[in-house]
Parts: structure tokens; C-alpha cells; sequence
């Protein structure tokens, strides 16, 4: 094929029309064109009608007088003669092939539509030597067309009304309207949205997927009525989505097939936000449950208690970032709770992460969540801590023994609000009080460098230092009397003495293990006594006497310091070393040195691990 043929493509040569073949006679070839049961016609190059077939005088009612040259046009409807002329004299210009849709008058007066096709025949040197066009009646069609779009007009009049978001899909799931309320709800235009894939457009970004996956697999290929949920971007919320259910309805043909899927969206953003703080309150009671100690009161008269409960009572109704030192067992824990209790938060959930007790590696997603297949594992969409703890407190255990990359990450929480689920590019933001705490000297480990020091200053803002117990003895009295009603009310007994030695001894004991240490030993008193005097094992306090506690006078203080946290996570761990409840892990060290160290600093292990 020739460029020229190629610019001609849908015409006819005169060679290809073997109706104008010289050896045919124009009688034969008018009998052939009176034959189509169509109406059909030729015309000259200039667009004068020379040949109209018998169908065309049939159905027009005009003579061939009164039809050659432009007389056609008297068939053709008023309002489509105009369009038509310059139609015909466009494709004239052109010498090429077209197609229009008119309305051409009957004999009897009655109008119908047409679809008029003509192709131009070209003779050697490329010009058009004829027209040769055919109009089929297209009325039938038409009108069905028609009562289609008066139908869906007043469909769409209809769903304008209602004050609900509709919209409505091609069985493909393409959108071919959006009712006036999801048009103005969104803030988008009709155009944006239809065609293939735009349906998403006001979609938040991490529903597309299941959207797309939901819509296509059980719902638009099974035909059957379905919905989904959704978040959907409203105009004028500045940036926020809503829940949005979208019930799917099919409307089928009376074949059975489906002609068209009608939507509504139904605003369930508040069914959605209570649930979720319903899941948050629910998580924060099972904290609360497992942890039912905590509901105790803070017992303590001494000046250096009071002083930290002045504190806490002045920084809990702000949203201040609190950080709370202190040694293991000396109540972190109970003064967070403490803060959240006493805040505007205090209805919302309370959520504690040890970051001790967590494997590092799961650290990250234990507190910002994942998204189903983010790493190896990750089976499903698992929320993070953060998340978990929006609207109220989130207390962070052990904040020291954060790896360096969620340092990183956290301080990016703190500074901008926001953060993303491991394996998702979409920024959550939250709105949460951080409580943090620790046993460790985080001045110490900044200057070691396993500490951030923007962290540290970005957490240090309120800080608030628990005293040890025994720089507090005074309360020790009033703590063993409390915890010695706790727990000789859990195990049945009546205790109403306590030796005059014994208080002397309790004051005088150093408790490494602070006020869980003296907790400890009142349960295991009670469990074991059988008068109504209360009876304790002096070897249980006989660490004050060890080796360790010896050489405390000769140590420096560096060393006193790490026989205290030694002794201290021995008691915790129930004397055991290795393992993930280990004192090591606790302490973050190898075994090996832990056990070395053990034995340098002569601790005695045995003694502390009955507790
Ligand atoms: N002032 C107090 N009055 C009553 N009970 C207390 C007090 N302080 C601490 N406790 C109790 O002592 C135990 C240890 O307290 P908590 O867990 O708050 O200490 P912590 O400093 O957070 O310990 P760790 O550093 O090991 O996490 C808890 O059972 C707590 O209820």
C-alpha cells in the first residue's frame, strides 16, 4: 500500500470498485444500487446528488427532480440541515469517508433518524470521482437511546436529591455519575473521576489495594449486592478522611445481566472512631487487669515522696513530656500511671511498652505497627503502640534500652507528630502524652554515645527522680504495713503484730530491689507464716551482710553502683542469669560477663534469687 492509499484508507479506488468498471454499464450498476434494501445514493465530486435508489424515493416520497443537486436537503429535518452542510462540505475538502446521524422526513410527514455513511471512489490520479453514501435508519435505536437518557436524567434528578453520597458505575465498575452530594462532599469534579481506575480518586491511599481487591473479586464479578468500607477525603475537613460504607447494588436487564451498579455512601466515621477507641480502651484494660497492683494507692509520708507527688500533680493536667529516673522497683511505673490518671487523658487508654523486654528487632514494629507483608512474618496489618495509644498516654519502659534507629524514629514522632507503619509511605499522626522512664543514667549513656542526645533532650523536659527506699526509711514501716494487709488478705491470714526487730530491721536494710524487693519479701512472709505475728526469714535480707555489701566501703562508687543494679536485676529475675527473662538480658550484658562480674564483685547469687 502506497502513501497515498494509506491517506485514503476507508475509500475506493476505481480499480477495487468493480462497479465502475468501464465494461459495466450505468444501467446495470442503477439496477444493482435499486436492489440495496437501503436507501442509497451517488453523488458528483461537487457533493450534487445524481443517483438516489429506489428506497430513497420510497421512503422520502420526493421524485428524482426533486432530489438531484442539493434538493435532498428538503428530506432532511430543519434543525440538522445546517450541521449536515457543513458536515458534507468538510468531508468534501477532505476527499474522505464519514459518518453523521440525521433526522430525514418521511412521505408521510414523520421524521427519523439516519446514520448517513459515505465513502468517496477515487479515479487513477487519486481524486474523488464519485460519493456513494447509504442511510440507515437508526430510529428504533435512537429512540431507545433516548428514553435511556430521560430515564437517567430523572434518575439523576432523583439522586440530587437525596442527601446521600450515590453514585453510579458502568458493570466494569467504571463511574458515569456521582450524585450532586458526593460531588460536593469530595470538593471533585465528575471528570476527574470517570473512566477507568479514577474511581479510587477521593480514596485514601492505603485503602485502594483492598478496595480495588474487594470490588473486583467478590463484589462486581459475582453480581450480587456487596459493601465495603472505605476512608474517603471530604472537602473543607481539612486534609481528613472519613469512614464511608459503600453499598454496592446491582441493577440488571431482564436478561439477567448487569446494566448498571448503584452506590451509596453512608458516613460512618463515628461507628469507625468508636470502635477504634473502643479497641484502644480495651487493650488499656487488659493492662489494667494484668497489672491490677496498679490500682493501689502510692503509700508514703517521707519528704522526698512528697515532694515528687507535688510534682506530679503539677505536671500531670499539662501534655508535658515527663521522664522518670529512678532505681528498678522504686514505683516508675505507679507515678506514670499516676499522671495519666490525673490528665485530661485519663478516660482515654494508658498504653506501657517495656523496651526492655522486647526483642530489638521487633521494637520498631511493636511500637509504629506494619503493614501485612512489611518483613518476613508479618502475616497481617498489625497496629502500633502509638496508634494504640492515640487520645491518650503512651509510657515507655525502660526508654534507655531503645536501639539507636527507633531512637531516631521516636524523635521524629516527638518533633513532627507523625510517623509511618513499617512498609507503608503513608504518614499516621497521633495525638499522644509520652511518659518515659528508666534505670539507667541517660546522661551517662549519651556521653557513651548509645544514647541520642536530641532525644535525650526532647524527653527530658519534666523529669522526675523516684528516691530510693532506703533514702526514704521512713515510709518503710507504712509500706510493710500495707502490703502485709494486701497480701494477708489474699491468703486468708490475720497479721496484727510486727516485732519491734523486725521494723528495725526492714529500716535498716539497703534494698537494692527498692519497693518491689520489700513487696516481695511481705508476700512470701505471708505465705508462709502461721501466727498472727508477722515472721520473716532474716537470711532473706542477709544480702546487707554479703561480700558485696562488704566491700562497699572500699569500692568506688561506679562499682557500688553496678553491684546495686546487678543485685538489683538478680532479685528481679529471680536469681536467674541466662535466657530472655535472664538478669543479663535485663541488664543487657553476655552471660559470660554478667557472670564474671558476679564473681569479681562477689555477689552472691544464691541469696538474691530465692525472692
Ligand atoms: N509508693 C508506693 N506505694 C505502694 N506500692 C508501691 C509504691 N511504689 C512502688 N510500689 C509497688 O512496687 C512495685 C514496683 O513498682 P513499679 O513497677 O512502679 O516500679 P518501677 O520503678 O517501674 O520498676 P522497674 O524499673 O523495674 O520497671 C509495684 O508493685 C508497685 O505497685
Amino acid at each position: 500500500m502506497n502513501a497515498n492509499e494509506h491517506e485514503h484508507r476507508g475509500t475506493l479506488t476505481q480499480e477495487e470498485n468493480t462497479f465502475d468498471e468501464p465494461n459495466r454499464s450505468e444501467a446495470q450498476l442503477r439496477t444493482f444500487i435499486n436492489s440495496i434494501p437501503a436507501s442509497a445514493w451517488c453523488a458528483l465530486p461537487d457533493g450534487s446528488l445524481e443517483f438516489p435508489n429506489r428506497q430513497f424515493h420510497d421512503y422520502t416520497g420526493l421524485s428524482s427532480e426533486e432530489v438531484y443537486g442539493s434538493g435532498w436537503e428538503a428530506a432532511v429535518h430543519p434543525d440538522e440541515i445546517e450541521p449536515l452542510r457543513e458536515w458534507w462540505r468538510a468531508l468534501r475538502q477532505a476527499g474522505k469517508s464519514g459518518e453523521i446521524e440525521a433526522r430525514l422526513r418521511r412521505f408521510d410527514g414523520e421524521y427519523r433518524w439516519f446514520l448517513i455513511r459515505v465513502a468517496p471512489v477515487l479515479d487513477e490520479q487519486s481524486h474523488v470521482a464519485r460519493w456513494y453514501g447509504i442511510n440507515t435508519d437508526i430510529d428504533d435505536r435512537k429512540f431507545a437511546e433516548e428514553n435511556l437518557r430521560q430515564d437517567e436524567q430523572k434518575f439523576h434528578t432523583i439522586t440530587d436529591a437525596i442527601s446521600q453520597y450515590v453514585v453510579v458505575l458502568s458493570p466494569d465498575g467504571d463511574v458515569l455519575y456521582v450524585n450532586r452530594v458526593a460531588l460536593e462532599l469530595t470538593g471533585i469534579e465528575i471528570t476527574d473521576v470517570s473512566g477507568k481506575g479514577a474511581f479510587a480518586t477521593p480514596f485514601h491511599p492505603e485503602d485502594i489495594d483492598r478496595v480495588q481487591a474487594e470490588r473486583s473479586s467478590a463484589g462486581l464479578r459475582e453480581e450480587v449486592p456487596f459493601e465495603l468500607e472505605v476512608r474517603v477525603l471530604l472537602k473543607g475537613v481539612d486534609g481528613q478522611y472519613r469512614w464511608y460504607l459503600m453499598q454496592y447494588n446491582p441493577l440488571k436487564d431482564d436478561e439477567g445481566r448487569t446494566v448498571r451498579w448503584y452506590v451509596t455512601g453512608t458516613n460512618i466515621d463515628s461507628r469507625k472512631k468508636a470502635e477504634e477507641r473502643l479497641h484502644n480502651e480495651n487493650l488499656a484494660l487488659r493492662e489494667e487487669i494484668d497489672r491490677a497492683s496498679m490500682f493501689e494507692e502510692i503509700v508514703g509520708s517521707s519528704k522526698p515522696l512528697r515532694q515528687v507527688l507535688k510534682q506530679v500533680e503539677k505536671v500531670a493536667p499539662s501534655d508535658s513530656t515527663v521522664l522518670i529516673l529512678g532505681e528498678t522497683g522504686t514505683g516508675k511505673e505507679l507515678i506514670a500511671r499516676a499522671l495519666h490518671r490525673r490528665s485530661s487523658r485519663s478516660a482515654r487508654a494508658f498504653i506501657r511498652v517495656n523496651c526492655a523486654a522486647i526483642p530489638q528487632s521487633l521494637i520498631a514494629s511493636e511500637l509504629f505497627g506494619h503493614e501485612k507483608g512489611a518483613f518476613t512474618g508479618a502475616l497481617q496489618r498489625r497496629l502500633g503502640r502509638f496508634e494504640a495509644a492515640d487520645g491518650g498516654t503512651l509510657f515507655l519502659d525502660e526508654i534507655g534500652d531503645l536501639p539507636m534507629e527507633t531512637q531516631i524514629a521516636l524523635l521524629r514522632v516527638l518533633q513532627e507528630r507523625e510517623f509511618e507503619r513499617i512498609g507503608s509511605h503513608h504518614p499516621i499522626s497521633v495525638d499522644v502524652r509520652l511518659i518515659a522512664a528508666t534505670n539507667r543514667d541517660l546522661s551517662a549513656a549519651v556521653a557513651a554515645g548509645t544514647f541520642r542526645e536530641d532525644l535525650f533532650y526532647r524527653i527530658n523536659v519534666f523529669p522526675i527522680e523516684l528516691p530510693p527506699l532506703r533514702e526514704r526509711a521512713e515510709d518503710v514501716p507504712v509500706l510493710l504495713e500495707y502490703f502485709i494487709g494486701r497480701y494477708a488478705k489474699k491468703a486468708g491470714k490475720n497479721i496484727r503484730h510486727i516485732g519491734k526487730h523486725t521494723l528495725e530491721q526492714f529500716k535498716a536494710y539497703s534494698w537494692p530491689g527498692n519497693i518491689r524487693e520489700l513487696q516481695n519479701v511481705v508476700e512470701r512472709a505471708l505465705i508462709l507464716s502461721d501466727t498472727d505475728t508477722f515472721f520473716f526469714d532474716e537470711s532473706w535480707l542477709k544480702r546487707q551482710p554479703t561480700a558485696s555489701s562488704k566491700l562497699r566501703g572500699t569500692l568506688s562508687a561506679l562499682a557500688e553502683r553496678e553491684i546495686e543494679m546487678i543485685e538489683a536485676a538478680l532479685i528481679e529475675c529471680h536469681g536467674r542469669i541466662s535466657g530472655p527473662s535472664g538478669a543479663a538480658a535485663k541488664l543487657g550484658i553476655p552471660r559470660q560477663t554478667l557472670e564474671s562480674k558476679i564473681k569479681s564483685l562477689g555477689i552472691n547469687k544464691h541469696s538474691l534469687g530465692g525472692l
